[in-house]
């Protein structure tokens, strides 16, 4: 059997600090393959973005191990690319000098980064802004432009923590398809975590859903919608499964969610 691409194994995570001792995450397990897309759902403070920050290399687990490649994360590694809830574009820059941002931090080579930029810029709609300010981009724009500059880094793994959140609902739809399909067609393995349950199973491959704090894996589902090319549908498309609102009535049950 190939490594898995990520690995948690027995992770568990406590925060200690001034008010006393949190654990986040217990004996946390779970692999993702090359390519594969899993979103990540949970109940608020469940310990989702805590994973991220462990998969990342920003803090270390209090027990177990996270692997990418079958080697322990130590540190921040450069195959590890975000998308974020806030596009952080730096507003006093252009779409490309935007785009550029992480090569130039990195100290890379700027022509080929520039060029890389372009590719993607094009790739994804945007040539015709390159040159344009982000507050003269719309929301979803911002975020395809926000895209390219993660990719311009060539991310092996993109962690995706509720990227489309401050989006409006239809931007959010149509931003959540197109951006799906570009991880798909570039072949990067991808988490996403959410609360928005349509959204983590149209987008993914697989859902795991975590317990209450402190977080554990309390169901995993695999996604396979049919149709009619023998292909994976696009998140958009999914969502007329019929398979889908009976997969949201079960994660929504395991979410235990109590609406007073
Ligand atoms: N730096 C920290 N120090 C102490 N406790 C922390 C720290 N970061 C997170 N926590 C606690 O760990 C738990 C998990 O937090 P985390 O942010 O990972 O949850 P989450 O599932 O991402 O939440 P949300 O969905 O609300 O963003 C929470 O109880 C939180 O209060």
């Amino acid at each position: 059997m190939s490594t898995p691409k990520i690995e948690f194994r027995h992770v568990g995570l406590h925060y200690f600090g001034p008010q006393g001792e949190t654990e986040a995450l217990r004996d946390i397990g779970f692999a993702v393959e090359e390519g594969e897309f899993v979103s990540i759902v949970g109940q608020s403070g469940c310990g989702k973005s805590t994973l991220l920050s462990l998969l990342c290399g920003l803090i270390r687990p209090t027990s177990g191990e996270v692997l990418i490649d079958g080697e322990p994360v130590t540190a921040p590694s450069p195959s590890v690319g975000f998308m974020l809830q806030q596009d952080s574009l730096f507003e006093w820059r252009t779409i490309l000098e935007n785009a550029v941002l992480g090569p130039e931090i990195r100290g890379g080579d700027m022509r080929a980064a520039r060029a890389r930029a372009e590719t993607l810029l094009r790739r994804y709609g945007l040539e015709e802004f390159k040159h344009h300010r982000p507050d003269q981009l719309s929301g979803g724009m911002r975020q395809r432009a926000a895209l390219a500059r993660t990719m311009c880094l060539e991310p092996d793994i993109l962690l995706l923590d509720e990227p489309f959140s401050a989006l409006d609902f239809q931007t959010r739809l149509s931003i959540a398809d197109e951006i799906g399909n570009i991880i798909r067609r570039e072949g990067k393995t991808a988490i996403l975590v959410t609360h928005d349950i349509p959204e983590a199973i149209a987008m993914a491959d697989r859902v795991i859903v975590l317990s209450r704090r402190p977080g554990r894996v309390k169901a995993v589902h695999s996604i396979s919608f049919p149709s009619a090319g023998g292909e994976r549908p696009s998140a958009f498309k999914a969502r007329d499964a019929e398979e889908f609102s009976q997969l949201f009535k079960t994660v929504w049950g395991e979410l235990e969610v109590h609406v007073e």
